[in-house]
């Protein structure tokens, strides 16, 4: 199940069809399949005790599925620990089933069940949102979007917000989500989704806890054959989520006793166009600080002594000078190429140039707007292309919007197109390689919307790509090291005086 990168672990996130097909054998493994729903409830309710000891007034707004369902069954034990509980309903077809079963039973307890209504002022300390999970259909038409900004409502007004398995409005499969609860905790069923850890889900989530309900004792109990046949179900592959939480006490690129610059290979960044100096120079820097052997800036002319006086121990070259690229460049270089590099005739024939050279590329910003123009590119054997939302909608010709609610898919498609590894950036960015590895890695931290943050991540990854086995695993490693060190970075620093170049100095 569990995934291990070198001295790192990566958690198996599912689809929701996976969910479904675990769900069938967690009912068959039961004499009764109602008892797993109880279980779902039991474990809301011991959340609840550890979160909100003190809590004595909750309201739980339920749907008519399974997820109000287990709503249901919480608002019972609530009501049997004496606790004060109210349940808005706001299901608009008939019940069945268990979610049936649910109901009835709550009723039968005395609990105070009440229509719905948005003009009802909340009366909870804690609001539990049991409206739709797993079985959601998007997007939320008008009354379950007045359902969803009532729970928000109430959270800006103090409430603490519980999602029961995923909060309502987002797509357990992408994390895309229009209208959404803001959950402070989501407890998971089962297992965690996609979801919970991508796009504005990974937001909306708050802290996410997993309980498995019996399903981990299963899926430990299955073959390797039949757990990778349930997580293929409607991707490609087995998706991993990596917790950056991890790196806390490891470095990027570990150095080794017996140390000498050649093990920790060369680093060539090109870019650097009239006014985008700073683009290369900071990715420089980075690859420097990341670890790399030895750096070389390949610019123009007017940003060398700025180089210089930054980062002496960067090796900066004029391109103009007929020798740059036979001092810049060895034979096991790892080229960055894009920061800065801009949209002229210089960008253009550079990136030409150095896309001949055949070395293992980190293409990123313009370099990605010069490969959308050509028709049929392949790049070099290690390669890794870093586009954010609009440069992976160039490339594969969708629309920004499409890239939004299917990144994962995107993802593998330009994976598969350029033949390398691609970093789909984002609040939490999408790792794929051609042969259907996905890893999903970081979380929001707002601190790196700022113009450079994806120079200094390029810089980053071509220190990962020199020091790695394998692209993939370069690429894993640096976006999670910018996505942690950002986090560091935000606490100490601040989130708007701290600059994106700032980031290096909490890789330690
Ligand atoms: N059955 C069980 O014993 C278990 C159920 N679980 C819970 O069950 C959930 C899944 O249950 P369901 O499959 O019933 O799905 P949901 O409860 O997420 O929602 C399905 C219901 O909502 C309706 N619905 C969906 N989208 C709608 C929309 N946009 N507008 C109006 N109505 C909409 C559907 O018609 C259906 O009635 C999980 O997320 C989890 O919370 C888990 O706790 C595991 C155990
Ligand atoms: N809110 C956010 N949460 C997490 N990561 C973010 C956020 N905003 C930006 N990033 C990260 O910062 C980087 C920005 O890259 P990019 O958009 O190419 O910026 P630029 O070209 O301006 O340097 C990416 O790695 C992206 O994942
Ligand atoms: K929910």
């Amino acid at each position: 199940m569990i995934k291990h990168i070198g001295s790192f672990v990566a958690q198996p996130v599912f689809t929701v069809a996976a969910i479904r097909q675990i769900e069938k054998r967690l009912f068959a493994a039961e004499r009764d399949p109602f008892a797993v729903m109880q279980r779902a409830a039991q474990m809301l309710f011991k959340h609840i005790a550890i979160n909100w000891p003190d809590s004595q007034h909750f309201v739980i707004v339920v749907g008519g599925g399974n997820n109000g369902g287990d709503g249901l069954l919480l608002a019972r034990l609530l009501k049997q620990a004496e606790l004060n509980v109210l349940v808005l309903d706001c299901a608009t077809t008939e019940r069945r089933g268990d979610a049936l079963k649910a109901f009835d039973l709550a009723l039968a307890d005395g609990v105070d069940i009440e229509p719905f209504d948005a003009l009802r002022v909340c009366v909870g300390s804690v609001v539990v949102d049991g409206v739709l999970g797993i079985g959601a259909r998007l997007p939320l038409d008008d009354v379950l979007c007045s359902v969803v900004d009532w729970i928000n409502r109430a959270k800006r007004a103090g409430a603490s917000v519980m999602a029961i398995d995923l909060p309502t409005g987002v797509d357990a499969d992408t994390g895309y989500a229009q209208a959404y609860v803001a959950a402070d905790i989501t407890l998971s069923m089962v297992q965690p989704k996609i979801g919970h850890v991508l796009g504005v889900g990974s937001i909306a989530s708050g802290r996410l806890v997993n309980e498995s309900l019996g399903s981990n004792a299963l899926l430990s109990a299955m073959s390797e054959e039949d757990r990778s046949s349930l997580a293929v179900a409607s991707f490609s592959e087995q998706i991993d989520w990596f917790d950056v939480a991890q790196l806390a006490k490891h470095k990027p690129c570990p150095r080794f006793a017996d140390s000498h610059k050649g093990r920790y290979g060369h680093v060539a960044v090109f870019g650097g166009d009239h006014g985008y100096g700073g683009a290369a120079i900071m990715a420089s820097e980075a690859a420097a600080k990341s670890g790399a052997g030895t750096v070389a800036l390949m610019t123009r002319g007017e940003h060398v002594a700025a180089s210089l006086v930054r980062n002496p121990n960067v090796m900066a070259f004029d391109l103009a000078h007929e020798r740059a690229m036979s001092l810049g460049i060895r034979k096991d270089t790892v080229v960055v190429l894009g920061p800065g590099l801009g949209r002229e005739e210089w960008g253009e024939a550079l990136f030409h140039r150095v896309m001949a050279l055949s070395l293992p590329l980190v293409l990123d910003a313009d370099g990605l707007f010069w490969l959308a123009q050509l028709s049929d590119a392949s790049l070099p054997e290690g390669s890794v292309i870093t586009p954010h939302l609009g440069e992976a909608a160039r490339l594969l010709g969708w629309r920004i919007d499409d890239i939004n609610r299917s990144p994962i898919e995107a993802s593998a498609a330009l994976a598969k197109q350029y033949a390398c590894v691609v970093v789909l950036k984002g609040l939490a960015s999408v790792i794929a390689n051609p042969q259907g590895q996905v890893y999903i890695a970081g979380k929001s931290e707002p601190v790196l919307s700022k113009g450079g943050s994806g120079d200094v991540l390029s810089g980053m990854l071509g220190a990962t790509l020199a020091y790695y086995k394998t692209p993939l695993e370069a690429a894993l490693m640096a976006v999670s090291w910018h996505n942690y060190a950002a986090g560091e970075m935000a606490g100490k620093r601040g989130v708007h005086r701290a600059q994106p170049y700032d980031v290096l100095e909490y890789l330690d």
